[in-house]
This record gives C-alpha cells, structure tokens and sequence, in this order.
C-alpha cells in the first residue's frame, strides 16, 4: 500500500507545503532544487536521522551538531552555524537544512534568515510540537537574556516534511508537550481537536494512531490559515500566542529548563482564567481547559510566590505596547480576542488559579 502523503498549502508570497506522512526524505530534492549545497543542523539525539535525511537531500551536506534543546537556540550558536557556513562557501542558491525539534528548527530558521540576508530553509519536524507548530509559518529566532524568542526573524521555509516516523523515539514527555499546543489550537479555532482528544485519551499519545495524525493535520491547518494570511503578526497571528504570555515567563524564570509545552500549559490556566475573570468566558470552557489538560497529564499549575518575577517578565512580551499589557483571551469555545491593560487586581486574581 502507498503511504498517505498530505499536503496542507500556506499561503501569502511565497507559498509553500506542510507535507504530513512517513518516509519522507525522499520530498527533499524537490524543495531544494538548485542547491548546490546543504547545511543540515541537527542536535545529537536525532543524529541517525540527521544524517540518512543529508544522504536523501543528493547534494553534499555539511553535518551541523547544535547543542540539543534550548540550549541550541542562542546567539552564540547560530554565529557558530554561520562561521561554518562561510568556511564552506555557502552562497544564496545553498540551503539550511534543520532536523529536530522546535529549538533546532527555530535555530536552523534563524541561521538562514541571517545567512547572506536570506537562504532558503527545510524544516525537517520530529517532534509533536514542532510538526504542528514550530516547524509553520517561519517564525525564527532564539532567546536572550532578557527573555524567549526575543531575537528572530520572519522567514518562511521552502517547505517543510512532517515524518511521523520520528515520533516514535519522541520521549513521552516531549510528545505531551505537543499537545498542549495541539490542545491550544482546540480552544482558539478548531473545537473537533478537542472532542477527539477527550474521547480517547490513550490514542492521542500513541505514534502510530490514526487518531494523533489527525490531530496534527488538524492542528497544522488551524496554523496555517492563520499564518497565510497574517505571517508577520500585525493582528490574526497574534491569536496563536494564547497562553504564551505567562508561558514564557515561566520559561525564563525556569532558565528554559521547563518545557515549552509545559509552560504553555500552564499559561493556557492562566489566559482562560483571565478570560472568565474579566467577564468574557463562560465557566464551562474555563474549566474544560483544566479538565482536558490534566486529562492528558500536562501541568496546570506553578509556584504561588512567582508571581512578581512572571509580572515582570511578562512586560517584555511581544504583544505588550509601551507600558501596556495585552493578552490573547476567548471570548467563547474558538472565539479568541484581545484583552488589553487589564489592571493588576485581575491578573492577581487569574494567577491564583494556577497557584491553587
Ligand atoms: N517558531 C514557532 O512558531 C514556534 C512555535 C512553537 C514553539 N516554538 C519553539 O519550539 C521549541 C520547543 O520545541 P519542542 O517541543 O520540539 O522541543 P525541543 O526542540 O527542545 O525538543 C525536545 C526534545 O526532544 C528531542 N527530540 C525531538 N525529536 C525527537 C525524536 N523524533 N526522537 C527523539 N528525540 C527527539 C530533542 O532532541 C529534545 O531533547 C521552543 O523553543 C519553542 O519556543 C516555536
Ligand atoms: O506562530 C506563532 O505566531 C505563535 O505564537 C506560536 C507559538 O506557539 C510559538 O511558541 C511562538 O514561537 C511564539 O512566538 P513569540 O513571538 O511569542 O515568541
Ligand atoms: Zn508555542
């Protein structure tokens, strides 16, 4: 039987594919077409597949090792990419190539968008997290002191190849990760996502379920209409930060040691509490959001005494102007809008649902 490849088209300038399926190494020559060279970036546990994905592309490939997960998604390791790639002559028909999760994706997206001004990009996705999300829309960058993904640059990939083969050496914990994402597009467009999850639990963290490669096809496209029609973030996009505002706070008081994923989780307590508090969502989706995230065993609580770190991290959010706070709230099931300066008394009392 011939695998299922599915193709879900982002548009805007320059269109491209997210190809959902398994095997697909054999797509890459495809979509680097007129490369004479490929640089393939790549964290040490994904290096078998790093390196059968290099022999696929059919040009030389120069085998990049990142450190792995956060700890790859910094300024000194992207300036280290780019010495590699000028000692090895890369030129604007080359193309960077990342193999991994959201981290070296987002790393890999960087790196080309800084190479020579702009090269052409490949995510090759391996984890839940990044098929569904990192890997769409070309969204890169890496943290800073001052906080997550504050450097970066919008830069569409050529195309990108969600293997769902990969998923099978995904550590549990990085899969339940993806879900919270997956489990965020439920809430701010697509409500089926959440029905198929909390009417069988045990398929949504099986690799191989029809039920998971559903959610993620499910998933990509919430992004990818969104993605289409606002890549750079002036309104649309913005809803796809729902539960990231506290979510990176707690990453950068974690020292990115917390999980994306888990953090976002956290944050989604976080926003849908701030929705219900300020009038705007009904209590039974509020609660649905605790309900199906310890459903599935992600966190829906931190510290209490955290709290004025997260406030003052929060400030440096991307959605914040000047000195006003602005979060991504519903206004019901897949309505999500903004709610803008809200004053400290409610945030205060929003957190207190998540340090219960
Ligand atoms: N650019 C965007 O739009 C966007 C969207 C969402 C998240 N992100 C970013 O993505 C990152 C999180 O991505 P993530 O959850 O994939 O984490 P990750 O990239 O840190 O990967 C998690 C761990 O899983 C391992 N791993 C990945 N795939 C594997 C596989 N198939 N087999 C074995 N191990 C595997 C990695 O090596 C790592 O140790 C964060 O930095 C987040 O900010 C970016
Ligand atoms: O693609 C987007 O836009 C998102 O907000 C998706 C988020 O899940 C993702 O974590 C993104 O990296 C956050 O972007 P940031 O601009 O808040 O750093
Ligand atoms: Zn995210």
């Amino acid at each position: 039987m011939t695998a299922v490849v599915t193709r879900i088209q982002v548009s805007g300038d320059r269109p491209y594919d997210v190809l959902v399926g398994r095997a697909l190494e054999d797509e890459l020559p495809a979509l680097i077409e007129g490369a004479a060279q490929a640089a393939v970036l790549f964290s040490a546990p994904l290096r078998a597949r790093a390196e059968q994905i290099a022999e696929a592309a059919g040009v030389p490939a120069l085998l990049i090792e990142v450190p792995d997960a956060e700890r790859g998604k910094t300024v000194e390791v992207a300036a280290m990419c780019w010495d590699k790639l000028g000692d090895n002559n890369f030129t604007r028909t080359d193309v960077v190539v990342g193999v991994g999760g959201g981290a070296v994706t987002d790393l890999a997206g960087f790196v080309a968008a800084g190479w020579l001004r702009g090269v052409r990009w490949v995510p090759c996705s391996t984890s839940l997290l990044g098929m569904v999300d990192a890997a769409v829309g070309g969204k890169t960058g890496v943290n800073i002191a001052a906080g997550k993904n504050l450097v970066g640059a919008f830069h569409p990939p050529a195309g990108v190849l969600c293997d769902l083969d990969a998923l099978g050496t995904l550590p549990a914990d990085d899969l339940l990760a993806g879900l919270a994402e997956v489990i965020k597009c439920g809430f701010i467009a697509d409500p089926a996502i959440l029905d198929l999850i909390e009417g069988d639990p045990a398929a949504v963290v099986d690799p191989e379920s029809p039920v998971l490669r559903e959610l993620v096809e499910r998933a990509i496209r919430v992004k990818a209409e969104v993605v289409g029609v606002d890549l750079k973030e002036s309104g649309l996009r913005e809803i796809l930060n729902y539960g990231h505002t506290l979510g990176h706070a707690i990453e950068k008081r974690e020292k990115y040691t917390w999980k994306h994923g888990h953090a976002v989780s956290v944050g989604l307590i976080f926003a849908s509490a701030l929705s219900h508090l300020s009038g705007r969502l009904p209590v039974d989706v509020f609660e649905r959001h605790r309900a199906i995230l310890s459903l599935v065993g992600l966190p829906t609580s931190y510290a209490p005494e955290a709290w004025p770190e997260l406030l003052s991290a929060m400030r440096v959010d991307k959605k914040a102007r000047a000195a006003t706070l602005r979060f991504v709230v519903l206004d019901e099931l897949a309505k999500p809008g903004i709610l803008a300066g809200p004053d400290e008394a409610l945030l205060e009392r929003a957190y207190a649902e998540v340090a219960r």
